[in-house]
Parts: C-alpha cells; structure tokens; sequence
C-alpha cells in the first residue's frame, strides 16, 4: 500500500486527490510523466523549520537548498516563506535572480565555482560566498580585488562525521571532494589565509554531514566538532565565528524502514547541542544556519505516468513500461532508491499480484521499482509514484532524446503549471548543422 501523505487521499470517483484535485484529471489536463506537488505540504514544511527556530534560537535562518527542485516559482515559494536559498552552480543562482530572490539571502555552494560563477556572484551581491578549498579563497580575493569590492564568505569545513546513509550521498568525511577538513589542518589554513585577504570578508563556517538522514546524533556530533574548531580557530588565530551553517540533509520517507525524525526535534536536537558547546567552550552562540532541501519538498511531489506495455515472462517477472524511466527518475538507477507506487485511478482496488515498473529508455537498468504490489494493471492505467518532489525533475535528462516532463504545483483544488513541458523544438533548438553538411533548407 502506498502510503498517502500531506493532502492525499481517494475521491469519490475511486482516484487519488491530491491538493483537492484528481490526479487521473491532471494526468489528462497536463499530459504525462507529470510532476505535481502539494503546495500547501511543501509550505507547511518550511514553516515548520522557520517555526520551530523562531521558538527555538531566533537568530538563525533556514536556507532552502534549491539543487533539491528549482524552478523560479519555487523560488518565490521560499522567498514567500521568509527563507534563503543555497544556490550551486550560476544556473541556480540565475534562477534565484529572476525570481526576483533577494540577492542578500543567497549562499553560493560548490566545490569547483568558476571564475564566471563567482563573478557573477560578485556582481550579483550574494550574501554569502561558501569557499570550498583553497584554490577557490585565492580565485575569489583575485576576483574581488579586481572588482574593488570585498565579499562575505564561509568557509566549507569537513567535521570527519560518517554519517549514515548512502555512500554516494555522504559528504562529511574527511575523504570528500568537498569542504576542508579539520583532522588534517586544511580548514584552520584556510582561516589564517581568508583573515589575511584583504577582498575577503570571513563570517563563519559551513558543513554538510549528507543527505538522507535518520540519525539525529550524526547532527550533535557535527555540531560538536565545528564548535570545537570555532574555538580551535579562536585560539589559534583570535576569530570567532559568527555563523555557524550545519548543512542539510534530514530524512524523509519512501518506503517501509524510512524513519524520518520530525523538523522540531531536528532543530531541538542542533540547538542543544550548539549551546552545550558553546558553554563548554566559553564562545558567544553564534547564528545558526541550516539547508534543508529533501524534507521541503520530498514528499510533497508525486509523478504521474501513463501505463503502456506490459510484458509477462512465465514464471519469471511481469514488468509494466510507463512512458517516463530514468530521465524523470535518475536515483533509482543511480542510488537503488526505492519508492512506493500505486494506481491513481483505481486507488482503493486490492494488490492482487507483483509487477516490475519498468521506464522506457533504451537501458535495462532503467527500472523505477522492483517487486510491487499492484491491482490488476492495463495499459492506460495512471501509475502514481510517491515522494518524487526532491531531486527528480532537478536531475532530469534528455536521455533519448526524451522531453522533460511538466510540473505543477496543486492547492485548495487548483492546479497551477510551473514548468511547461519541453518541446521537441527546445531540445533541438541549439544544435547547429555545419554549412559543409547541409543539404535541406538552412533551418539549424
Ligand atoms: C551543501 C549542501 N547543503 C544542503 C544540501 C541539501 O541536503 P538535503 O536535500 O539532504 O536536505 C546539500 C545536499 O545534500 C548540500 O550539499
Ligand atoms: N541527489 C542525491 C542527493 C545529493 C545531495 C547533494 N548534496 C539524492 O537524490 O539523493
């Protein structure tokens, strides 16, 4: 059984709702693969950050993560909800600016900016600037320094914390291409070379434990070890950080086994631990940052598929196609993620046998899920499968040549499209066809 969450439920007609309004419609209305999210679970997960830390530490900000899902609306979306925006990569940042995101509340993640990137940066006047390595903290004084101007940074320190989840979405340990780490002096250099830049403006520092996580202790211990480098790099070298950004990372639920901790005892769980420190240490508390992403608008996003060919191999497997896979879906295949589906339009009819969703790129390895129970299944039926809002339509591909499914956003009953469907014009629209090769009208 797939578990509904937020605003789900059946209808009367026997289809899912979602956001009050009935996703076999929506399939029909807006074509599919389709991405829809529950507007109204995505902003009560915000709240529920910025809420809780009011409550609890009112000098923080909770910054959302947009490499998780953006898009210019969900921009607007978390300027609305009075939070940041971390951004990665000069399209994220230009995505934030056309929303009209206020430049001051940006962060500037990523291990390998280019120099473009930080120009633009730069130009833009993002608040913070995180540094990731030292190369960076000298391309960035040089940059700053040709512009006459000097930008506030954070330095990206890796505390050593194996968090538990997987390896590929792990990011604390020492063994990382990102941040600097404690253990072997890189970070506390990087401190004694930003103090010492002249365009650089050193606030604090940042770090990310992972992603996908249930342990809250993994968030005390990173805490603890970046507290106990805020005094190291006092000691050492008489800064004291004024900001403290602690990452994303929080866990959400896809399948059975998923045991998501709620927001508050997230929060709860960070501030004690900042606090106990900071007494232990004898340090100001300082301005606690975090950047959620996953547990925004993870499980505020269902995709809808439309079932096409089913394939029954005797005695072997019975595997369903939809007409999406890997492009819309990327982390079955690149994490063995798991996710829970069902029939939208035949929400309350019993599981009667197992089935295999398969997509519909040319790679055995694309399959969404192995092994579901599902109602008796017919091409045109609309698979649902649940907990799709984070890091699916950001990591879409045209692999195949396939387009890039719609998204909409759902509330109170309406559905609002926030990102069209590309079109076979976009996806060949920067090809170019050199003049020694053209034989037809010169339209390329
Ligand atoms: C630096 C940084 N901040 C925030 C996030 C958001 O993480 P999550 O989506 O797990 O909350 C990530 C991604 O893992 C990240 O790399
Ligand atoms: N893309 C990964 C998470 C990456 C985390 C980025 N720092 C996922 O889907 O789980």
């Amino acid at each position: 059984m797939m578990k509904l969450y937020g605003s789900m439920k059946s209808n009367p007609a026997g289809h899912l709702e979602i956001g009050g309004c009935d996703a076999v419609t929506l399939a029909a209305e807006f074509g599919t693969p389709l991405y829809v999210m529950d507007e109204e679970q995505i902003r009560a997960n915000c709240r529920a950050y910025v809420h809780s830390f009011a409550r609890h530490y009112p000098n923080s900000e909770v910054v959302y993560a947009s490499k998780v899902f953006s898009t210019v609306a969900m921009c607007r979306l978390a300027e609305e909800e009075n939070m940041g925006l971390d951004v990665v990569s000069g399209g994220e940042l230009y995505t934030a600016l056309q929303a009209g995101f206020p430049a001051d509340r940006i962060y500037f993640h990523g291990n390998n900016k280019t120099a473009p990137e930080l120009l633009m940066a730069i130009d833009a006047k993002v608040g913070r600037i995180v540094v990731d390595n030292l190369h960076e903290l000298e391309l960035l004084n040089e940059l700053a320094a040709a512009r006459k101007t000097a930008v506030s940074i954070m330095l990206r320190v890796s505390p050593g914390i194996d968090a538990h989840t997987h390896h590929y979405i792990k990011t604390g340990m020492i063994d990382s291409k990102f941040g600097l780490a404690i253990a072997n002096g890189q970070a506390l250099a990087a401190v004694r070379a930003a103090l010492a830049r002249e365009n650089l403006a050193v606030h604090g520092f940042h770090c990310h434990i992972g992603s996908q996580i249930f342990d809250l202790k993994s968030y005390t211990e990173a805490a603890e070890s970046m507290m106990s480098f805020v005094r190291e790099a006092s000691v050492q070298t008489g800064f004291i950080a004024k900001e403290l950004n602690l990452g994303g990372g929080l866990g959400i639920f896809y399948t059975e086994g998923d045991t998501p901790q709620p927001i508050e005892r997230f929060v709860q769980e960070i501030v004690k631990a900042v606090t106990v420190a900071a007494g232990r240490y004898d340090l100001p508390r300082p301005k606690i940052i975090v950047e959620p992403g996953r547990s925004i608008v993870g499980e505020a996003g269902v995709t809808l598929y439309t079932v096409g060919s089913i394939k029954e191999i005797p005695g072997v497997r019975k595997y369903v196609a939809v007409d999406g896979g890997m492009t819309d879906n990327p982390r079955p295949a690149l994490y063995q993620a798991q996710y829970e589906a069902a029939l939208a339009n035949k929400i309350n009819h019993v599981s009667v046998q197992t089935v295999s969703i398969a997509g519909k790129c040319c790679e055995s390895g694309d399959m969404l899920i192995w092994d579901i129970e599902l109602p008796v299944v017919e091409p045109g039926d609309i698979l649902v499968v649940a907990a799709t809002g984070a890091y699916n339509y950001s990591m879409a591909s045209n692999y195949n040549r396939n387009l890039r499914p719609a998204v909409v956003f759902v509330q109170n009953g309406k559905a609002d499209l926030i990102v069209r469907r590309e079109t076979y014009e976009a996806i060949i629209q920067n090809d170019v066809l050199p003049e020694r090769m053209r034989k037809l009208p010169a339209q390329y």
